[in-house]
């Protein structure tokens, strides 16, 4: 057990924030954990469900005396929050998110915060297509990465090395990277697959029509897996993609070229074209796995000799 701050606030009570808990006390990284959300129902729950030593009735009561302050609220939020609680800020004390773009939530939450106060984003690469305080849990950031954008060069070492020690004790890999770069780098591995998802599932619902019931009762595990991304919370997603704009349509406008090209050897009964596509792909897919980055790949075929 070691502790890494003495008081840390998380504002914003939905899965990012109860998993951040939930690890936290696993690894008794935290002296006191104080936590806010906007509903009085959220609160309730939380308190019903000990999520958090002390559930305060506002942003700036959670945040007063803290060490660390974590918004862990939608990226639309972002800046309303960090206006709230600025005036209670300990001098000092460091301001964090978790949110799933940086370069929108530098730009809403930095003009707020008074100096003296260190400002050090973040972003673990985790989650479900569940939210609120009930669907967090210790592990949810094992394994996984952890994004930290330091806001600007001027950003404070010490800042940015225990919050480094704070997200390896709740058991993440971290890495830095500039705002910009981490747009675009989600925008190609999560937001836009995100997008996809969602259409797929609004097509299949369309064809509902045609077909009843048996788009879902012979779902196969490929669209499967896109229903359940497509269940993910609708407010995150807005958000995400009305302050990732110019990347997401960057990665979309290449996705549709490649989309055409492949309907096209479709349409022409080009085979080589698809096959060569499906080729190349299949090899990246096995370089990830090979190169052990996917933790959550089944074990299909990998003890059997390959040629
Ligand atoms: N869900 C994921 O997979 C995932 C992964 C990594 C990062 N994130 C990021 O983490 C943040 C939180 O996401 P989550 O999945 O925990 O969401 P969630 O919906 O589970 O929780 C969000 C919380 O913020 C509160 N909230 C919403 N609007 C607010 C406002 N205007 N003021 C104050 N509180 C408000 C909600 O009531 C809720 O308690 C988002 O910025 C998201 O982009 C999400
Ligand atoms: O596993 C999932 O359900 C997720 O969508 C998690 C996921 C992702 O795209 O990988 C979603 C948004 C984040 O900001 C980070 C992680």
């Amino acid at each position: 057990m070691t502790r890494i701050y003495d008081r840390v606030a998380l504002i914003g009570l939905g899965l990012i924030a109860s998993s951040m808990y939930w690890a936290i006390k696993r690894g008794g990284l935290v002296g006191e954990v104080t936590g806010y959300a906007r509903t009085e129902a959220t609160r309730e729950k939380a308190r019903e469900i000990g999520l958090c030593d002390r559930v305060c009735d506002s942003a700036a009561e959670a945040a007063e005396g803290a060490d660390l302050v974590v918004l862990c609220v939608p990226v639309g939020a972002m800046g309303a929050v960090a206006e709230e609680i600025a005036p209670v800020l300990k001098p000092g004390a460091t301001v964090s998110d978790v949110g799933s773009v940086k370069r929108s939530v530098i730009e809403a939450v930095a003009p707020h915060l008074p100096e003296g106060v260190h400002f050090v984003p973040a972003h673990p690469l985790a989650g479900t297509e569940h939210s609120g305080p009930e669907s967090g849990f210790a592990e949810l950031f094992d394994n996984r990465w952890c994004i930290i954008v330091p806001s600007d060069e001027d950003t404070d070492a010490e800042a940015v090395a225990t919050l480094r020690a704070l997200w390896e004790g709740m058991g993440a890999n971290v890495d830095e990277m500039d705002a910009d770069h981490h747009d675009l780098v989600l925008a190609v591995t999560s937001h836009t697959p995100h997008l996809i998802a969602y259409t797929m599932v609004g097509v299949a619902d369309d064809l509902r029509r045609v077909t009843d019931s048996e788009v879902i009762k012979y779902s196969a595990a490929g669209f499967r897996d896109f229903t359940r991304i497509a269940a993910s919370d609708p407010t995150m997603w807005r958000d995400v993609f009305l302050t990732n704009k110019d990347a997401t349509l960057e990665i979309l406008g290449r996705f549709t070229e490649e989309l055409f090209a492949l309907q096209r050897a479709i349409r022409t009964g080009d085979g080589d074209h698809l096959f060569e596509y499906f080729t190349h792909t299949r090899a990246i897919r096995r370089g990830i796995i090979e190169a052990g980055q996917d933790t959550d790949a089944p074990d299909f075929g990998r003890g059997a000799p390959r040629k």
